[in-house]
């Protein structure tokens, strides 16, 4: 493959073989995040810089010039943009005599779910224990684990039900072990022996533990199964491993490379196409039916305050389906819309359950769901999508429903990440070590201290979640 290198180095960083979507071809900038210290698709933040790069979006990004323009390539009719990883297979040779000598390891990071009924109020807690779940100004830190217990106890019922209503608990154990074991012979076929570990966020097997399995290899690609970024999933993830890293001697100086997100390869592109045109012929008059794509949200704030890429991923994640759909002659009308909202705060819209009753009283009759922001089957899909918002839809004058499934082991998807894998090998760095100031560090300083302050955060907690508006926002439907 002959791609037009650019490199570039920052302190501690190497770009290299830098290749822009088509959305930014001639641009010599990319966007390099403070946090991750890693560089991300350039093409993303153009609308940061042509609004005058002055928001609040700009506060974790750094802009970086580079020594010429990336030029744009094609590649059988598709662009890419792989920012951050090289995105050049070496040849076969090349990579023999690369690897042979190393003990890759990859992880897999993804969310995690509740095995049982009896896990769901302990895996709610940990999630809402996430800052970055729950995004508290600084000041008022010491509420998180006080709120995540409250928040966790008020939502476990209605969660209970919607885990009862799937069998009893979430599948996503079992699938992501699985696509991480389809992962493991696939790499071997391509001559790439490697181990693949699952870290999950909020539930077994947690990050903590699959970083000590990565103990005894040499190099680590770290893969999360979530096509786009979001401060709230992968970065989570990345920076709980972050933290995990920074104590470990030998973590410490692993060479790692993390891949940000994949949604633009074209590999996951073409199936998620294969898909939807598999399940179009399900319906009698397949180019009448509204290709609806229903997104998990994320809170307004995350994007407008906190700079988070994802409605922007999101959004080129579509345009690129869309067209690859459109180059097989297929076009349908769309719609993006974002599901699983909780709480009393603005998320992203439109929400998926307005836009299905809108969609109803226009007149369209068929709908195909797509979920896009995950790769396994789990609650959002078994219970949110093939439940309440087929029965809203329904309810709403649709008369055919159709979903695509998520997906899970698809062969040419997992040919795909194996490749997406290889590529990101060769900008494995050491992890950089940003300091994170935790409630735990906290706990070790001053315990006493720490004590009080979730004293007086339970009491304030407790306060704020009895006001009738925070009530019946949890109470909402499953998220
Ligand atoms: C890209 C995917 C996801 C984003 C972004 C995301 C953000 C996000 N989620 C919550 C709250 C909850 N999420 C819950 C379950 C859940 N979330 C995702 C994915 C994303 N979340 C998945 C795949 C799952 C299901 C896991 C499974 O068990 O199958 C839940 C628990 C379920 C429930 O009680 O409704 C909560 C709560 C927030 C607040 C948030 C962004 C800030
Ligand atoms: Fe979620």
């Amino acid at each position: 493959m002959n791609a037009e290198k650019v490199s570039c180095t920052l302190p501690g960083v190497e770009l290299s073989n830098l290749t822009p979507s088509k959305f930014n071809p001639n641009s010599s900038v990319v966007w390099f995040h403070r946090k991750f210290q890693v560089p991300l698709c350039s093409h993303t933040y153009t609308k940061c810089e042509a609004s005058g790069n002055s928001g609040s979006n700009s506060n974790n990004f750094q802009k970086l010039k580079l020594d010429g323009p990336i030029q744009s390539r094609g590649l059988a009719g598709k662009t890419f943009c792989s920012v951050g990883i090289c995105t050049d297979p070496l040849s076969d040779n090349e990579c023999h005599s690369h690897v042979e000598e190393e003990k890759v390891g990859v992880l897999l990071l993804n969310l995690g779910g509740p095995e049982t009924l009896h896990d769901v109020q302990p895996f709610l807690y940990n999630l809402f224990a996430d800052p970055d779940i729950i995004r508290l100004p600084r000041l008022f830190r010491f509420l998180q684990r006080p709120l995540a217990q409250l928040i966790s106890l008020l939502r476990a019922p209605k969660s209970k039900e919607a885990y009862a209503s799937i069998g009893g608990g979430s599948p996503l154990r079992k699938i992501t072990d699985d696509q991480a074991d389809a992962l493991k012979s696939e790499l071997e076929a391509k001559k790439f022996p490697t181990n693949v570990y699952v870290a999950m966020r909020y539930w077994h097997p947690f990050t903590e533990e699959a970083a000590q399995q990565a103990n005894r290899i040499t190099k680590l690609v770290v893969l999360p199964l979530y096509p786009q970024f979001s401060i709230s999933t992968t970065g989570s993830s990345i920076r709980a491993l972050q933290n995990i890293f920074r104590e470990d001697k030998v973590l410490s100086r692993l060479p790692v490379a993390i891949i940000l997100s994949w949604y633009q390869r074209y590999g996951y592109i073409k199936s998620m196409a294969d898909l939807i045109e598999e399940e179009l012929q399900n319906f009698n008059t397949p180019r009448e039916v509204m290709i609806f794509f229903s997104a998990h949200g994320v809170p307004d704030t995350y994007v407008v305050d906190a700079g988070d890429p994802y409605k922007d991923q999101m959004e080129e994640c579509i345009y690129l389906i869309m067209q690859e759909l459109e180059a097989r002659g297929i076009e349908n009308k769309h719609r993006l819309a974002y599901q699983s909202r909780v709480g009393p705060v603005q998320w992203l819209k439109p929400y998926t359950d307005e836009v299905l009753v809108e969609l109803g009283q226009e007149g369209v009759k068929s709908i195909l769901a797509v979920p896009v922001s995950f790769v396994s089957e789990h609650i959002e899909t078994l219970e949110e999508i093939d439940m309440e918002y087929k029965e809203l839809a329904l309810k709403s004058g649709v008369e055919n429903w159709g979903r695509v499934p998520a997906l899970g082991c698809t062969t040419s998807f997992i040919t795909d990440l194996a490749d997406a894998v290889i590529e990101a090998l060769p900008s494995a760095t050491p992890m950089s070590t940003f300091s994170a100031n935790t409630s735990s560090q906290q706990f070790d300083r001053d315990p006493i201290g720490y004590a009080i302050k979730i004293f007086i955060g339970s009491f304030l907690a407790f306060i704020l979640l009895l006001s009738p508006r925070m009530l019946s926002a949890l109470r909402k439907p499953v998220v």
